[in-house]
């Protein structure tokens, strides 16, 4: 089946190990809690293409494993990343306080405009809970980040996550801040997008003798 959207953003899925990444990707895929995740060995590979504001856009996620040990192999896959889910788990503040260093991994190694949204994963543990929902928000204004809370096991805001995050990558594109197919900018026209852009050339431009105008 030929696939046809107007923009492709490549995400990352980054945070400490158990915090859930995997268990997000697969909701987030499968519509369905992934009940027997074990650790992620490298990186997985998922994508979906999705409607954000009217436009299709292809989801390339690449969920990194949290161990210690595969971390040269994760950080090769930082590179060019439009938009990022840096997720903790509410439920550990170990994984709360390990989210500067993530942060600084994925603004120095993919691109310091990278969109980066944080997740408190496992919102269904409350009762478990170690970080308030308003000690992070501060967290994620501090440090420009979207926030959100989300459970892979009940599927609450997961699908949201994923969405926020692009949609605000596009907003970033039609203001001009980010802009596709800059080398390293994590985005692509898709086939549709190619189409309206040559239709859109194709058609005489408009010009101006005004010694001043710049068409
Ligand atoms: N209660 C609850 N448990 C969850 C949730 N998401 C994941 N888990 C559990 O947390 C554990 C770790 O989940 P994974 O998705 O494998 O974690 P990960 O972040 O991908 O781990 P690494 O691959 O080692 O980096 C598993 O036992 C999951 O079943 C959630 O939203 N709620």
């Amino acid at each position: 089946m030929s696939e046809s959207y107007d923009f492709l953003f490549k995400f990352l899925v980054i945070g400490s190990a158990g915090t859930g990444k995997s268990c997000l990707l697969h909701q987030f895929m499968e519509g369905k809690y992934k009940s027997d995740s074990n650790h992620t060995i490298g990186v997985e590979f998922g994508s979906r293409i999705v409607s954000v504001g009217g436009k299709m856009v292809k989801l390339q996620i690449w969920d990194t494993a949290g161990q210690e040990r595969f971390r040269s192999v994760t950080r090769s896959y930082y590179r060019g990343a439009a938009g990022a889910l840096l997720v903790y788990d509410i439920s550990s503040r170990e994984s709360y306080n390990a989210l500067a260093n993530w942060l600084s991994d994925a603004r120095t190694l993919a691109s310091p405009n990278i969109v980066v949204l944080c997740v408190g994963n496992k919102k269904d543990l409350d009762a478990e809970r170690e970080v308030t929902f308003l000690e992070a928000s501060q967290f994620a204004q501090e440090n420009e980040l979207l926030f959100l809370e989300a459970s892979a096991l009940t599927g609450e805001n997961v699908e949201e996550a994923f969405l926020k995050c692009a949609k605000c990558i596009l907003a970033k594109i039609e203001t001009g801040e980010l802009e596709p197919e800059r080398i390293g900018s994590g985005i692509q026209y898709g086939d549709a997008a190619l189409r309206k852009l040559r239709q859109t050339s194709s058609r005489p431009r408009p010009t101006c003798s005004a010694p001043s105008c710049p068409l």
